[in-house]
C-alpha cells in the first residue's frame, strides 16, 4: 500500500502470517477454499481472482449472513444468568469524548447507504468520478492508484510506478480525500473500509503515534521501540486536557473521572495477541492511575508489583520476550477524594508447564534465569546455586539470555520490589530456597532396577539438594519419587514406579511447588496492598489476559487460554454491539442493525452440558482408563456436526474461534486437566521442617479435600480428589466476567505490527487479520451511525449537578 511518498512501502504480504493460520470464520466453518473464496467476518464472501495483469478483481456479494440475529443466549451456564436486562447508561462502553466537542455527533441514520452491507464503501470508484482510489495487488497489497478513464465496469488506472493497468471497478475501493490522512479518530474517515484503515493506522505510526481511536476503543499499534509519548510532562498534559490526541493516558483519565463522577466501577480491558503489547499497556495505564491518584505511597507499592509479577509469571517464548504466561486483573480501590487507598490483583492459570518443559528457543519463568544470575555469594552458597546452564530444566530449550535483557541486574529490582511490598528478608530466602528446590529437583535422575521395571532414585548431588532445601528427610523424598501408596480394598499397598511415572511424579512435584509459590506471592502481595479504612468501594480494574494463540502445535494451554479470549470477545461484542443494539431496539428508533461475528458458538461449543468441550473433558478425566485418544474420538463422535468443531486425524481436532481456525493436538490433555499431585508428595511438603513446603500441602489439601462444585478428579485409591483444571477456570472466568459487568468498560485493542519484534516493520496482512478478528471496523461503524451520547433522566439530573458545583 502507498499513498504518498512519505509512507516508506514497508507492507509485506499476508504470507508473513503463520502457515496454520486461517483468517476468521463464518457459520458454514470455511474459511478459504480451493476456489479461492475469502470470507470476511461479516460472513460477506469476496470472491477473489488473480487476473493476468496482477490485480485482484474482487466481486462482492450482497449476501450477508444474519450472524446477529441470535442476540442473546441467556441460559443456565452464562456468567450473564440473571442478568437479562436493557443496556445501563454505566455498561456502555465509555468513549471517552462525551464531553468533548471535538468528538464528531453523527446523527443517527438510517438511510438506504447505512442499510447496505458494512463493505458499501466499496462502491464502484468510477461510478462516483473520483480520481484515486485502492486497488488490491495479487499478493493481497493495496495499492492507491489514479483513474485515468472509466467505461462503466471497467477503468484505466495508473500505479505509483507508473505501470497502467485495466482493471473491473469492483476492484476498486474508495480512497479518503489526503486531507484525512491520519485523522486520529477512524470515524472521521469518509470512507471506511479496510485499505483506508489499514493506510490510517499505518500514516500514524510511522510517526510515532502509536494510538488511535476507532469510536470508543483505542487501538495501540506495537511500536517495539521506545516512543517519546510517555512521563511527568504527558501526564501532566493529559490531565489538564491540553493533549487530546488518543492515549492510553487519556483512556485512563476517562475511567478516573467517569468512576468519580457517575460513583461507578471503571474497567480497562487490554486484549490483543500475544507480543501485542498488553502487559506494557497495562503498566502505561497503572502509571497514570499512580500519577494521579498517589500520595499515600500505595501507589509505589502497586507499581512494583509489575517486576515481582513479570520474574515469575512471565518467560520468553517465540513470539514475545516478554510473555505474560497467566492472566491478571488487577483492581486498584479509591477513596472519597479520588486518591488510591489500595489494590488487589487476581491471576489466572500460570503456565505451569513451562517448569518441566520448554520449546527450543524458549525460556522458562525470568526469575529462574535472575537468580543464577545474580544471586549474591552467601545466598548462592546455601542454595548450592549454579549456574542456568547446570539445571536440566533451563537446558532442554537451550535458550539462555534474552537480548537487551540483564538478568543479574533484574534479579536486583525484584529483590528491591520483594522490599517494598513487605516480603521480609526471611520469606525472601524461603522464596529463592524453593525456585532453587524446583531447578535441583529436575536434575534428579533415575535408575532402572528389577529387569527395566522399576526405578531407584539416584543419591547424588541434586537429591540431596532437594531434600536440603525443602527440608524434608532424604530416605522420604527417595520413596515419594519412586513409589506409589495404594489403598486396595481395605489394605494399604505400596506400588513400585516405572521410570516413566517416576518423571511424571517428579515433575509434578517441581510443577506444584512453583505454582503453589506463586500464588504464595501473589496473596503477600495482596495482603501489603490491602484496601485501606478509607475505602469507598470505588474502582478501576486493569485486565491483562493472555492473547489468542495458535501455533503449530496446540496443546492444553492454548485451549485455556483462546477460550478465555472468547469470553472476552463476547464481553466486547456485549457492550459495543449487542446491549447498544438492543437498546436501539427496545426504544422503538428505526434502526438499521450492524452486523458483527458473534462468537456465542463457539463458546457453546466449549460450555454446553453435556457434550460441549469442557464437559467432555472432565468426563474423560474422571475415568481411570481415559486417555487422550479416546477423549479425542469422544469429540469427534459427539461433535462432528458442530460447525465450531472439526475432527482431525488421529488425537487432533479443529476449533473455528473468532480469531480463526486452530489445531489442537489432545496430547497431555487429560493429565493437565488431572493435574493430579499424589498424596504421597502432598504429605512429603507437608513433613517438612520449613514454613513454605508446608503451607503449600497445607493448600493442597484444602483443594482437594472441599470442592465447591463441579466434577472430581481421581486415579488410584489414594490419590487427591481436585476440581479440575478445566472446571476451575470456567469458574473464574464466569466470575471475571460478572465482575466486570458491573463496571463501565474502556477496550484498548493492542496489535501487533510484525512477528520479528521489530521496530518500524508494518506488516498489512498481518494488522489487517488482527482489526478483523476483533471487530474494529464494526465498532467505528455502529459509532458512527449510532447516538453518540445517551442516559437516564436520573443521570443526566446528576451529571448537571456535577457540571454546576
Ligand atoms: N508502548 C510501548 N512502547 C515501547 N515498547 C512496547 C510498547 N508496548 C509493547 N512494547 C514492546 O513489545 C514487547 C511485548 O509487549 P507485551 O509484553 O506488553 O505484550 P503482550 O501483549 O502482553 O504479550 P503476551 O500476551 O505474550 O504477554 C514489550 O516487551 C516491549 O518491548
Amino acid at each position: 500500500m502507498s499513498k504518498t511518498s512519505s509512507v516508506p512501502p514497508a507492507f509485506q504480504s499476508i504470507k508473513s502470517l503463520p502457515p496454520n493460520f486461517k483468517v476468521a470464520n463464518n457459520l458454514n466453518g470455511g474459511l478459504s477454499s480451493k476456489h479461492g473464496d475469502v470470507r470476511l467476518k461479516s460472513g460477506d464472501p469476496i470472491r477473489s481472482s488473480s487476473p493476468a495483469n496482477g490485480a485482484l478483481v474482487v466481486e462482492v456479494s450482497k449476501e450477508v449472513h444474519d450472524r446477529a440475529g441470535n442476540m442473546d443466549v441467556f441460559d443456565e451456564d452464562s456468567p450473564y444468568s440473571g442478568q437479562v436486562r436493557l443496556l445501563q447508561e454505566e455498561d456502555r462502553p465509555s468513549n471517552g469524548g462525551e464531553d468533548s466537542e471535538s468528538v464528531p455527533l453523527p446523527l443517527p441514520s438510517n438511510s438506504a447507504s447505512s442499510r447496505e452491507s458494512r463493505w458499501s464503501d466499496t462502491t464502484p470508484y468510477a461510478s462516483k468520478k473520483k480520481v484515486q482510489c485502492w486497488l488490491q495487488l495479487s499478493n493481497g497489497n493495496w495499492e492507491l492508484v489514479k483513474i485515468i478513464t472509466s467505461s462503466g465496469s471497467e477503468s484505466v488506472v495508473s500505479l505509483p510506478d507508473g505501470k497502467v493497468l485495466k482493471v473491473h471497478d469492483e476492484s476498486l475501493v474508495s480512497a479518503n480525500p489526503d486531507i484525512l490522512d491520519g485523522v486520529d479518530d477512524l470515524m472521521q474517515l469518509s470512507y471506511l473500509n479496510e485499505p483506508s484503515v489499514l493506510y490510517n493506522l499505518q500514516y500514524r505510526y510511522n510517526q510515532n503515534m502509536i494510538y488511535t481511536k476507532a469510536g470508543p476503543v483505542l487501538v495501540a499499534i506495537n511500536p517495539f521501540k521506545k516512543v517519546p509519548l510517555y512521563g511527568n510532562d504527558y501526564i501532566e498534559a493529559y490531565k489538564r486536557k491540553s493533549i487530546e490526541s488518543p492515549h492510553v493516558y487519556a483512556i485512563t483519565d476517562t475511567a478516573i473521572r467517569e468512576m468519580i463522577r457517575d460513583e461507578v466501577n471503571q474497567s480497562i480491558i487490554i486484549s490483543g495477541e500475544s507480543g501485542a503489547g498488553k502487559t506494557e499497556t497495562a503498566k502505561i495505564a497503572m502509571q497514570y492511575l499512580a500519577a494521579l491518584g498517589g500520595g499515600s505511597g500505595i501507589e509505589y507499592e502497586i507499581l512494583k508489583t509489575n517486576p515481582i509479577l513479570e520474574a515469575f509469571g512471565n518467560g520468553k517464548t517465540l513470539r514475545n520476550d516478554n510473555s505474560s504466561r497467566f492472566g491478571k486483573l488487577i483492581e486498584i480501590h479509591f477513596s472519597e477524594t479520588g486518591k488510591i487507598c489500595g489494590a488487589n490483583i487476581q491471576t489466572f492459570l500460570l503456565e505451569k508447564s513451562r517448569v518441566v518443559q520448554c520449546n527450543e528457543g524458549e525460556r522458562s519463568y525470568h526469575i529462574f534465569y535472575q537468580l543464577c544470575a545474580g544471586a549474591p555469594p552467601s545466598l548462592r552458597d546455601k542454595l548450592n546455586l549454579r549456574s542456568a546452564e547446570d539445571y536440566k530444566y533451563l537446558r532442554q530449550s537451550n535458550c539462555y539470555s534474552i537480548v537487551g535483557v540483564n538478568d543479574a541486574e533484574e534479579f536486583r529490582t525484584v529483590m528491591e520490589a520483594l522490599e517494598v511490598v513487605h516480603i521480609s528478608k526471611e520469606d525472601q530466602e524461603s522464596v529463592f530456597a524453593m525456585l532453587a528446590a524446583v531447578l535441583w529437583l529436575g536434575n534428579v535422575s533415575f535408575t532402572v532396577i528389577d529387569n527395566e521395571n522399576h526405578v531407584q532414585a539416584v543419591e547424588d548431588e541434586g537429591l540431596l539438594s532437594v531434600a536440603k532445601l525443602i527440608g524434608c528427610d532424604i530416605e522420604d523424598l527417595k520413596l515419594t519419587l519412586t513409589t506409589r501408596k495404594m489403598k486396595v480394598g481395605n489394605d494399604n499397598i505400596v506400588q513400585k514406579l516405572k521410570l516413566s511415572q517416576a518423571i511424571d511424579a517428579r515433575d509434578a512435584l517441581a510443577k506444584s511447588i512453583y505454582s503453589c509459590l506463586f500464588d504464595w506471592l501473589v496473596e503477600q502481595i495482596n495482603k501489603s496492598l490491602a484496601v485501606g479504612k478509607r475505602r469507598t468501594g470505588r474502582s478501576i480494574s486493569i485486565l491483562d489476559i493472555y492473547g489468542f494463540e495458535s501455533f503449530n502445535r496446540n496443546s492444553f494451554e492454548q485451549f485455556c487460554i483462546n477460550y478465555a479470549n472468547e469470553r472476552l470477545q463476547q464481553h466486547f461484542n456485549r457492550h459495543l454491539f449487542k446491549l447498544e443494539q438492543e437498546e436501539y431496539i427496545q426504544d422503538g428508533i428505526d434502526w438499521a442493525k450492524v452486523e458483527f461475528e458473534d462468537n456465542q458458538d463457539c463458546l457453546n461449543l466449549f460450555e454446553k452440558k453435556p457434550l460441549g468441550l469442557l464437559s467432555l473433558l472432565d468426563e474423560e478425566s474422571t475415568f481411570p482408563n481415559g486417555t487422550d485418544l479416546t477423549f479425542a474420538n469422544k469429540l469427534k463422535q459427539h461433535l462432528n456436526s458442530n460447525s465450531c468443531f472439526k475432527g482431525e486425524r488421529d488425537k487432533a481436532f479443529t476449533v473455528c474461534h473468532y480469531a480463526g481456525e486452530v489445531i489442537y493436538d489432545t496430547t497431555g490433555f487429560l493429565e493437565k486437566n488431572r493435574d493430579l499431585l499424589h498424596l504421597d508428595s502432598i504429605q512429603l511438603l507437608s513433613s517438612s521442617t520449613c514454613h513454605l513446603p508446608q503451607k503449600f500441602a497445607t493448600q493442597m489439601l484444602t483443594q482437594t479435600e472441599k470442592p465447591a462444585v463441579g466434577p472430581l478428579h481421581k486415579s488410584g485409591g489414594a490419590d487427591s480428589q481436585k476440581l479440575s483444571v478445566a472446571t476451575k477456570f470456567k469458574g473464574q472466568l464466569f466470575q471475571l466476567m460478572q465482575r466486570l459487568e458491573s463496571t463501565t468498560p474502556h477496550f484498548i485493542r493492542c496489535i501487533k505490527p510484525n512477528n520479528l519484534q521489530s521496530p518500524g516493520l508494518y506488516e498489512q496482512g498481518l494488522v489487517l487479520q488482527q482489526l478483523r478478528c476483533c471487530g474494529v471496523l464494526e465498532v467505528v461503524r455502529i459509532s458512527r451511525s449510532g447516538f453518540p451520547t445517551r442516559m437516564s433522566h436520573q443521570k443526566f439530573a446528576r451529571r448537571m449537578i456535577f457540571a454546576w458545583f
